[in-house]
């Protein structure tokens, strides 16, 4: 009998890779929970909006999932900083029911390098957490609540980069808009990271779960750094603009209502013992650049 799993999120920038990769092993009987649906066949999608916990529930306990892999999010931190009540409801108490169905043997939660300030860099899963942001304290709130479970909990603390099936506002697709149009953007040369392109990190949680690697906390990323003004240069390498574009900048010159770490780089080396390799960051812009040509070939005269 195929396991049946659980995306929740599964229309979004990494969800729709998840629900690709695990739709595509035929051990795996996938559904997807979203508010929309898009892309996602009809007979796979449970429409849900997941702050409404008793219609979730109701809906998961006749489905009887025994993985669930939980990608839903509201990623525009500001907005969480405005509705905390939508952004606790969403991030913490929703991933909470799905993990208590008596049905689900293990649940990954894909949590972010947000839960730290962003002080040091280079952090191990034991650090302290001190999210600066209500985004980021309730990404550590629920793993916090999660961790408490019997159940196999994998919290994968990580930062992604990517694009939507239907196009969205990811960085990517920010900054790829922007130098389309021939517009100026600056970029954080202060900031630091080690995102993973959305397509590989689907594969690795496919690998997690079938490696059986011990529950936990792991931090996912690339093995090498790079600045946020680094990492939009390498777009307009990659997509041949003009590189005067971009310019350099510093986070404290922004105007975010909500405040941001400076360095939020992840250690590897827990999940790398498990036997999971982490790639480069140019092995997934590599990817990415060939998964956007597949896609938008004809739209942009790529
Ligand atoms: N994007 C980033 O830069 C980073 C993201 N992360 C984490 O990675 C994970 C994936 O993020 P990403 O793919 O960018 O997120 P997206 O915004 O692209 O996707 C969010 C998904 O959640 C679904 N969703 C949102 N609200 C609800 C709701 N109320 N009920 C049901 N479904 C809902 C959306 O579906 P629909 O709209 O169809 O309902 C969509 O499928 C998240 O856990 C995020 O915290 C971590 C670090 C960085
Ligand atoms: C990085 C960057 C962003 N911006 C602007 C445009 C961009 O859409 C907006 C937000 O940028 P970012 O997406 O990088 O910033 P942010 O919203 O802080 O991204 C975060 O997202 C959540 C979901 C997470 O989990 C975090 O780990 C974190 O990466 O700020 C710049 O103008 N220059 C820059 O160098």
């Amino acid at each position: 009998m195929p396991i049946k799993v659980v995306i929740a999120g599964a229309t979004g920038m990494l969800g729709q890779h998840l629900f690709r990769v695990f739709s595509g092993n035929p051990v795996y009987d996938v559904y997807a929970i979203s508010r929309t649906g898009a892309h996602i066949p009809a007979d796979r999608h449970i429409q849900l909006d997941m702050t409404d916990t008793a219609q979730l529930k109701k809906s998961m306990l006749a489905l009887k999932p025994e993985i669930v892999i939980y990608a839903a999010a509201q990623v525009n931190v500001d907005l969480c900083e405005k509705d905390k009540d939508y952004a606790y409801a969403l991030h913490v108490t929703a991933a909470k029911v799905l993990s208590e169905l008596p049905s689900v043997k293990s649940f990954v939660y894909i949590s972010s390098d947000a839960v730290f300030d962003g002080q040091r860099g280079n952090y191990v899963e034991k650090d302290s957490c001190n999210p600066l942001n209500y985004y980021a304290t309730t990404k550590m709130l629920a793993e916090q609540e999660l961790l408490k479970r019997s159940t196999d909990i994998y919290v994968i603390r990580v930062n992604i980069y990517g694009f939507h099936a239907t196009p969205g506002n990811s960085l990517f697709e920010w900054a790829w808009n922007a130098f389309d149009k021939g517009e100026k953007i600056t970029g954080f040369d202060n900031v630091y990271f080690n995102p993973l392109y959305v397509g590989t990190l689907a594969r690795l949680v496919l690998k997690l779960l079938e490696k059986k690697v011990k529950k936990g906390v792991y931090h996912f990323g690339t093995s090498d750094t790079l600045s946020k003004y680094d990492f939009l240069l390498s777009i307009a390498n990659a997509f041949n603009f003009d590189r005067s574009l971009l310019q350099k900048t510093e986070l404290d010159q922004s105007k975010f209502k909500a405040p941001r770490p400076l360095n939020t780089t992840l250690c590897t080396n827990k999940i790398v013992a498990a036997g999971i390799r982490m790639p480069a960051f140019e092995e997934g812009m590599a990817e990415l650049v060939n998964d956007f040509k597949k896609k938008f070939a004809n739209e942009y005269n790529l």
